[in-house]
Formats: structure tokens, C-alpha cells, sequence
């Protein structure tokens, strides 16, 4: 029989005084932010999420907790994560704006993925539209600063929610604007740790693990990493304390991040399908997706800034982490967005490939596969309609790559390349159409 998990139950300390919120309260972050939080007894969280209402209540019903199991080579392991003091559902709406306004709140973290930043029309109800009704009600209320943290696998993430508030506020009045300005924070982040979405199994391989019932354990990997660039100017928790790295240029780690992990992420969502594969782990030991990954790491390495030896480390341990059997990272999960993601991932590399007048392969395969997914899969992007519609229209590789990149998709020798690798693909499938 196994208790419910609640901090009497566990013996957990008392919620900390909640000083940080976060926004888009997920598997990762549970995995990540929370984790560095909670080695600062200081520290408490007030995590919202706007889409998901029954992971909030059910955190509230287990005062904040959560365990964490953590799977690697060995015997997994689990801990009772308490860092998270308050877990709300979006339509909180007073609770929302009364902590961002809270001069002891002194950041915001952000999980809201790459599709949450983009802006479209009216941004009511959009989790940039509420940020800026948080920083609105700051302003008003007592005006102190806040650094905003986003947590996010894009280039620069920090600049880019820095635009997408600017644009956002574009209409709010002049005093406001120049606050925003002066007053609030971006910090730039580059951040690690794979962390697939919870399965029925892991909830009940958990619960025989720590003993307790219950119903939102994450299962993550050994390996974290967390650098971050940026004022945090009412302070921030003591997150070195866990191995966070507070460093001046994030430039390089970014790229290596989201070109070497991401980037080989991306192709094999998209390739592994279409080759029969369903999860990260059984597509690396695909000897046609081994051999892309191996290649799209040859490709990157060319144009990235770190020395080699730092990327031959950093592909030793990638290789180690994509074929661990522990986290079962599902391919489909992964391949949600592509139209946010293959720009910051993919593009660069081909386009740098292209100007030396090389083809590669795995970012051909990597548009492939998309191009395949689009027509043949259940498409989570927020550009899904107009995607879908042109991977099943005539001259099909052109126009989906000109959604993304007019000039990749005037070179008639990559277009003929996608198309000519699609067939490849099917056929190494063994299928036809
Ligand atoms: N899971 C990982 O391994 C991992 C690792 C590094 C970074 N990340 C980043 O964290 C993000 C979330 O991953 P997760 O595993 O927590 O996913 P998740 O599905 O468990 O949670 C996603 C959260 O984002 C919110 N969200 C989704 N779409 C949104 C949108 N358009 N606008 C606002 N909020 C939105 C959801 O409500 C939810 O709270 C990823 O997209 C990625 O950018 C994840
Ligand atoms: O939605 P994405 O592509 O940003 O993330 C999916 C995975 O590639 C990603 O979550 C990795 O597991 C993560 O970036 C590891 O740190």
C-alpha cells in the first residue's frame, strides 16, 4: 500500500516564501529550474500553467511535491522535489497578476516552449499578453524590477522575449514602456536536461521506488546543465549551489546546444518515423539514422565556434545520452513545432553547407522527414494549416521550404535533393507510394 504524497506524509519542510514564479509549469521545469531552486531553502515557486488545469490541482492536492526519478545506466533513483510552494491553473488570474506585482518576487521563469514567444494579432490570453499584464500591474503597484528568465531551447531567448514584450507593449502608455526599459531584466539561458513526457509506467515504477502515491512524477536523466547571462537585480537563488553557470557570452554553448543535442533531436524526429522508429533510444540504433546523426554532427562541427575537442566530448556524451534506455524520449513529441525549431537548428548549417557548394545529407533528411511527417502525421505547430496544405500541394519541397527560407527554396539543386531523399526514405521504409 502505498501513502499519498504530501509534505506531512514525506516530512518535507514548509512551503518556502514564494520570491520566484514561473510560467508554463511542465515536465522540464520540474526537472530543471525547480531542482536548482530547491538547494536554496530560501526560495519557494509559484508555478502557473495556462493550458494544463489538472497538473496544477493535482500538485496543490500534493501541497507542491513531486518526485523525481532519475534514470541512467544504473538503478534509478528518486527524490521528493519541494521547491514549488504554489501550483495554480491560469485561470488564476488574481493570483497570477498578485504575485508578478509582489515586490518579494524578484524573477520569472518561463517554460512555454518556442511557439509560446511567437506573436500573432491580439496577444489576450497568450502567455506573452499575460507577462505583460504581470509587469503592467508590477509597474502600478510598486515598480520594483524583475529579471525574466526564459527557459526555452532558442537562440538569444532572452532577446527574443525581450522583443516580444517590447512589441507587445507597443501600445501601453510612454511610463510604462520606458519601465519596462529600465526596469526588467532578460536573461539569456542555455539549457539541459532530456526530460520526456510522464508515462502510466513511470507513474507506477516511481511510486514503488520512494513509496508514495503519486499522480505527477517526472522521470529525468543524470546529466543537467544550466548557463545563464544576465542581471538578476533583486537577487535569484543560490543556483550555483546545484552546478548552474553564470557566464558573459552564452554565444558558443548555445550553438553547440541547439545544433548538436536539438538539431540531431529534430532529424531523428523526423527521419526516425519514417524509418519506423518511435523513440530517440531505438533511433540511434537505426544503422541509417546512426549514420545521419553521426554525419549532421561532421556537418555541424564545420561551422561551430567551440574547439573540436569540446564538440568530440560533447558528441561522446550525446551518443551515451540518446542511447540510454532510462528516458524513452517519444520522437513525436519532439517533432511538434518544426516550423519554430528547423530555423534555429537545421537552417544555419545547411545554409553555410550550401554557400561552399556542398549537399549534406542529414539536413536534407531532416527536411525530408518533415516533409513526410506533414503529410502523413497529426502536425502540432502553430503554422500546422498552411504547412500541411503545402506539403500536399504540387512541387511540394519548394513551397514548404519557402515557408521557412526563400532563398534555400530557389536552389533547385537542395529542392531536388529533399525530394529525391522523401523517395529514400520510403523506400528504406519499404514502403511505396
Ligand atoms: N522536456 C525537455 O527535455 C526540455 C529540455 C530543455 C528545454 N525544454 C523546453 O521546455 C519546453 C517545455 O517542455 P516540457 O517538457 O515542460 O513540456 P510539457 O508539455 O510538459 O509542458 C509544456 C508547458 O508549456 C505550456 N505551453 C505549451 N504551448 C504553449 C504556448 N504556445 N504558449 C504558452 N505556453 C505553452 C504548457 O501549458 C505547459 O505548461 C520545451 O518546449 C523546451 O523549449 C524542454
Ligand atoms: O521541443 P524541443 O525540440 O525544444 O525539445 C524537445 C527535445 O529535443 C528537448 O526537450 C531536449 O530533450 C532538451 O532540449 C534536452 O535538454
Amino acid at each position: 500500500m502505498t501513502t499519498r504524497l504530501t509534505r506531512a506524509a514525506a516530512h518535507a519542510r514548509p512551503p518556502a516564501p514564494v520570491r520566484a514564479v514561473h510560467l508554463g509549469l511542465g515536465a522540464f521545469h520540474r526537472a530543471h529550474q525547480a531542482v536548482y531552486t530547491m538547494a536554496d531553502p530560501d526560495w519557494g515557486i509559484a508555478a502557473y500553467t495556462f493550458r494544463n488545469t489538472e497538473l496544477p490541482r493535482t500538485l496543490a492536492e500534493q501541497d507542491g511535491l513531486y518526485s523525481l526519478q532519475v534514470r541512467g545506466e544504473g538503478e534509478p533513483r528518486a527524490e521528493i522535489v519541494d521547491a514549488i510552494s504554489r501550483a495554480h491553473p491560469g485561470s488564476e488570474t488574481d493570483q497570477w497578476l498578485a504575485d508578478l506585482a509582489s515586490p518579494d518576487v524578484t524573477l520569472l521563469t518561463l517554460t512555454i516552449t518556442e511557439a509560446g514567444y511567437r506573436l500573432s494579432g491580439d496577444q489576450d490570453g497568450t502567455a506573452i499578453g499575460r507577462v505583460l499584464a504581470g509587469l503592467r500591474g508590477r509597474h502600478r503597484a510598486s515598480g520594483a524590477p524583475i529579471a525574466l528568465v526564459p527557459c526555452d531551447n532558442l537562440p538569444g531567448n532572452g532577446g527574443v522575449l525581450r522583443e516580444a514584450i517590447r512589441t507587445a507593449a507597443a501600445g501601453e502608455a510612454p511610463d510604462f514602456r520606458s519601465w519596462i526599459e529600465d526596469h526588467v531584466s532578460f536573461v539569456d539561458t542555455v539549457v539541459d536536461r532530456i526530460t520526456p513526457a510522464t508515462t502510466e509506467q513511470d507513474v507506477t515504477a516511481t511510486a514503488r521506488l520512494t513509496g508514495f502515491e503519486d499522480r505527477a512524477p517526472v522521470v529525468t536523466e543524470p546529466f543537467s546543465e544550466w548557463l545563464l547571462a544576465g542581471d538578476f537585480p533583486l537577487g535569484r537563488p543560490a543556483w550555483e549551489n546545484s552546478g548552474a553557470r553564470f557566464v558573459d557570452d552564452l554565444a558558443a554553448y548555445e550553438q553547440r546546444k541547439l545544433w548538436f543535442l536539438n538539431g540531431a533531436h529534430t532529424l531523428l524526429a523526423y527521419a526516425g518515423p519514417a524509418l519506423g522508429c518511435a523513440t530517440v533510444d531505438e533511433a540511434v540504433r537505426h544503422p541509417v539514422l546512426a549514420r545521419l546523426t553521426a554525419s549532421w554532427w561532421d556537418v555541424a562541427s564545420r561551422h561551430a565556434s567551440l574547439p573540436e575537442e569540446d564538440l568530440a566530448d560533447y558528441r561522446q556524451r550525446l551518443r551515451q545520452r540518446f542511447s540510454s534506455r532510462g528516458v524513452r524520449h517519444n520522437l513525436l513529441q519532439i517533432a511538434a513545432d518544426g516550423s519554430q525549431k528547423i530555423p534555429a537548428r537545421i537552417l544555419p548549417v545547411l545554409r553555410a553547407e550550401r554557400a561552399a557548394q556542398r549537399m549534406p545529407d542529414a539536413p536534407v533528411a531532416a527536411l525530408a522527414g518533415w516533409l513526410i511527417h506533414l503529410r502523413d502525421r497529426p502536425v502540432s505547430d502553430p503554422r500546422a494549416d498552411e504547412l500541411v496544405s503545402l506539403a500536399h500541394s504540387a512541387d511540394a519541397p519548394r513551397r514548404v521550404l519557402s515557408a521557412l527560407d526563400v532563398t534555400l527554396a530557389n536552389d533547385r539543386e537542395l529542392v531536388s535533393a529533399v525530394e529525391d531523399y522523401v523517395e529514400h526514405l520510403r523506400l528504406s521504409a519499404g514502403r511505396t507510394v
